[in-house]
């Protein structure tokens, strides 16, 4: 009998905000911050098995298969779930690696929300994203799937409506540390806390910004190449930067002031994660 196959996108996230506000006893850095979902990403599939195996047909660029970060939450849940079945995984990779986009933390997330559908473990996207904190700050928003106001490590989600306009995101050729921009000496970390009523207003800045510049020339490079055409900003703890714009014709005309060398892609801000309006088209079909 063929198994049951689903195709999935696992998008990007931005970082409207970021301020450091303080650090937790275990070093953690707590966070305040505005995620908006864009409608990009990469594309995985996953297909049943009925044995207990787990199996990743693609492999990314310095990344051990018991590291990805997919492979961990296939395995978590399986565990947590006590599920016999397995999987086989398929990854088409188009987000950047360590650029602050957040697509590893994605992926995790999206396979988590797959599999406890495939396997019918009945999870709810609280429990999971309980799961998901344990391979990545980052993962939660992604299970939660909608644009949010994010405290504490992130993991403490208000949900906020924001305009979706489009988004040019530059992509500068590095793969940043997350763990070494939070390591930095001279990072600000005594940001005053602002509240989801004032953060549209007050919440402008990327607490990251200035060390990550510092340490990558070719970030700082990015942003005053952007901010020539829009306001340019940093999202995480980069590499990527992007601006903002009120139609996808306006976001090309302003990638056309780019150097060719500089890679980029363009894509639509939403409030709803686009995995979960593919999960909820398919649990409409049956
Ligand atoms: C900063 C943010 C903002 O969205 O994004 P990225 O730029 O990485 O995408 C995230 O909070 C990142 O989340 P994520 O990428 O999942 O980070 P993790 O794997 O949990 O953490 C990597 C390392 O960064 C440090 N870390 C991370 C998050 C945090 N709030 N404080 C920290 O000090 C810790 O040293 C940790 O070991
Ligand atoms: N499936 C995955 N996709 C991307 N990166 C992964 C994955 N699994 C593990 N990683 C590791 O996580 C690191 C950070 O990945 P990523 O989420 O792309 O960056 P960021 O946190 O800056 O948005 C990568 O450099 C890689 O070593």
């Amino acid at each position: 009998m063929t198994q049951p196959l689903i195709t999935l996108t696992s998008p990007a996230k931005l970082n409207l905000m970021l301020h450091i506000i303080g650090r937790r006893a275990d070093g953690y850095h707590q966070l305040q911050t505005v995620f908006q979902f864009l409608d990009y990403g990469d594309s995985m599939q996953f297909k049943l098995r009925t044995d207990h195996q787990l199996i990743l047909h693609d492999s990314l660029p310095g990344v051990l298969p018991e590291q990805n970060l997919i492979l961990r939450a296939a395995h978590l849940l399986q565990q947590h779930s006590n599920s016999q079945q397995g999987a086989e995984i398929w990854l088409n990779k188009q987000l950047p690696m360590g650029g602050g986009v957040g697509g590893g933390s994605s992926n995790a997330a999206t396979t988590l929300l797959a599999l406890n559908q495939l396997w019918q473990c009945q999870l709810p996207l609280t429990k999971l994203a309980q799961l998901g904190l344990q391979l990545g700050a980052d993962v939660p928003v992604f299970i939660q799937g909608q644009s949010c106001f994010a405290e504490g490590v992130g993991e403490q989600m208000t949900p906020l409506v924001l305009a979706e306009p489009w988004f040019l995101v530059v992509t500068p050729k590095v793969c940043i540390s997350t763990a070494e921009v939070f390591s930095a000496p001279e990072l600000t970390r005594d940001s005053q806390p602002i509240t989801i009523r004032t953060v549209l207003e007050q919440g402008h800045r990327n607490d990251c910004q200035a060390v990550v510049e510092r340490l990558y020339p070719e970030v700082h490079e990015a942003l005053n190449l952007l901010g020539r055409v829009c306001q340019a900003k940093l999202t995480g703890t980069g590499s990527c930067v992007f601006g903002s714009f009120p139609s996808q014709a306006a976001a090309e005309s302003a990638a056309r002031t780019l150097p060719n060398s500089l890679p980029y892609f363009i894509a639509k801000g939403a409030n709803t994660s686009v995995t979960h309006r593919q999960l909820n088209k398919l649990k409409e079909l049956g």
